[in-house]
């Protein structure tokens, strides 16, 4: 008779597998996993998971998914845990029942580079780095006590109104000048740089492109992240870009901080700007301060005033700029809303002065140009997917999210859900924030779930009083001081697609013909 022969090492195997078994079973029973599934979603295959889906990663794809599996949807891509969150509830239960579980954000091999380490604060893990950041932007940098900041919104709206009326009557690239207003007012809020006095204007050119190339870059989506052993092919070329983008981006930032060094201005002086208000706090011990404890004073090194920086210039100017214009365009596919808004302009200010932000200023001023600005934030946030990712195990709405867990909410899906807004969801109808309706109390900042342009809770968007300062300002005064129609040779619809990245701009810039509507522009 046949005898079966067992190495000697084979029962150990077998004793060791079954006491691994019984601790996952044992420490998830601990965790309170025993019961939870994950959240559905689609199939995947072994290893790769759902990497078919890679196509379906922007804020479209996702929507598309999330019609068939629900708000709370579940992707593995690779070795990472997606959980995609699309609906108002379930943004609620992430952004403020488990706000704290979810505040550190995911990293990419991009992220880490451009952000020299996650020195700043838009990529700094929840911490006492990122609490001492955001006190000090709140509190110090974008804060409406810093003079120099609102004087740069100021005299970079005026440049715009400038640029149009001297192009009165001709076709002027709306985009490409409201893109060149912002980066502008950023450039002089961070940096104190005037583009008419800084190298005739090469630095803003070049910043342009860096600003454009970062964009990409921190939106790409890069296989290596995905499949890290596959990383060193670089396939899609993008380690070789990140290092030209950080390269150029240091060169200009590294100026500038010199600069301030050999001109030292008081953080407090009227027109000190970023980089001065951040100075004070400079420790030269060199390396990216990551590291610093609660309570303790904040020092900051070189990297991580470069970050923070690098975060006001990617930050504050493609979204304002893609807000502006996309608003702008929706009131040219739309000539009865631009009546209506140009209307109220012209009978609350009057034809004979230009508008002052004071006009704009308070409650009730305005009513239904705010909800222009409103519903043009709900159709076309300009950061459509936010990016934050569990730092423990939870459970949200009977689902498991483990730690580590990529959790993307859909804004843009949110502005779009059909149970919040109605059925006429996708169309822009800014009547609907008007008085005596249901969302005539619903606002941007965050408490109200179906609508997230500037996120919500610990990591909520610090710059939004400046970015929408910048906002209303530039659009108020494009819409009092002139009247707006398409070129003559442009086809019947306007283009309405959008850019995939961080940011959703408009895919195809908005050109127009501007007619003075006053007597005097300036
Ligand atoms: C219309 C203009 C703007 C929009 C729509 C916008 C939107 C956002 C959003 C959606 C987030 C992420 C929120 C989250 O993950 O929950 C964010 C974060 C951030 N924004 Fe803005 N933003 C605007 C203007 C600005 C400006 C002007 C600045 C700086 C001067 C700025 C600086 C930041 C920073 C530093 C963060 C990271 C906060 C953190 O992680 O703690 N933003 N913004």
């Amino acid at each position: 008779m046949e005898t079966w022969w067992f190495p000697p090492w084979q029962p150990l195997l077998v004793l060791l597998s079954t006491v691994l078994l019984l601790y996952h079973i044992a420490s998830s029973w601990h965790r309170g996993e025993r019961h939870l599934p994950l959240p559905p979603g689609p199939w995947g295959l072994p290893f790769v998971g759902n990497i078919l889906q890679f196509g379906d990663m922007t804020h479209h794809g996702l929507a598309r998914l999330a019609s068939r599996y629900g708000g709370l949807l579940h992707l593995r891509l690779g070795r990472l845990h997606t959980v995609v969150v699309s609906t108002p509830e379930m943004a609620r239960l992430v952004l403020q029942a488990n706000d704290r579980a979810f505040a550190n954000r995911p990293t990419t091999a991009a992220i880490v580079y451009l952000s020299y380490d996650l020195a700043d604060m838009v990529f700094a893990p929840y911490g006492p780095l990122w609490r001492q950041l955001r006190k000090l932007c709140i509190n110090k940098l974008f804060s409406r006590r810093r003079a120099a900041s609102w004087a740069a919104v100021h005299d970079g709206v005026d440049g715009l109104i400038r640029e149009v009326a001297r192009n009165s009557g001709k076709v002027v690239n709306v985009g490409e000048l409201v893109f060149g207003m912002s980066v502008s007012i950023t450039l002089r809020a961070a940096l104190g740089m005037r583009i008419d006095e800084c190298d005739g204007g090469k630095d803003a050119a070049e910043l342009v492109a860096i600003v454009k190339e970062f964009s990409e870059l921190f939106g790409a989506s890069n296989f290596a992240d995905y499949v890290p052993w596959l990383g060193w092919l670089d396939v899609q070329g993008i380690n070789r870009r990140m290092v030209a983008a950080r390269a150029a981006l240091d060169r200009l930032i590294d100026r500038a901080i010199d600069e301030h060094l050999a001109n030292p201005k008081p953080a407090d002086a009227d027109d000190a700007d970023m980089v001065d208000g951040m100075l004070c706090f400079l420790d030269d011990a060199g390396a990216a301060n990551t590291k610093c404890r609660d309570g303790a004073a904040l020092r900051l090194s070189r990297d991580n005033i470069k970050a923070t920086i690098m975060d006001v210039l990617f930050g504050g100017t493609e979204t304002s700029a893609s807000t502006i214009e996309w608003a702008m365009a929706e009131l040219m596919n739309s000539p009865e809303e631009k009546k209506r808004v140009q209307d109220e302009l012209a009978q609350a200010v009057g034809l004979h002065r230009q508008l002052r932000e004071s006009d704009l200023t308070g409650d009730n001023k305005l009513p239904y140009f705010r909800c222009v600005v409103e519903e043009t934030l709900r159709m076309h946030p300009p950061v459509p997917l936010l990016q934050h990712e569990a730092a423990v195990d939870c459970d949200v709405a009977g689902y498991r999210v483990p730690r580590k867990t990529r959790v993307v909410i859909n804004v843009w899906a949110i502005g779009r859900d059909a149970s919040a807004w109605g059925d006429d969801a996708d169309k822009f109808r800014p009547a609907r924030f008007g008085a005596g309706t249901d969302n005539a109390e619903t606002d941007y900042r965050g408490e109200h779930f179906h609508l997230l342009p500037f996120g919500s809770g610990r990591r909520s968007c610090p710059g939004m009083q400046l970015g929408m300062h910048e906002v209303e300002l530039a659009l108020a005064r494009l819409l009092h001081g002139f009247d707006w129609s398409l070129p003559p040779a442009a086809p019947g619809d306007l283009d309405m697609r959008e850019s995939y990245g961080l940011t959703s701009s408009r895919a195809v810039r908005l050109s127009a013909v501007p007619v003075p509507r006053l007597s005097h522009v300036l």
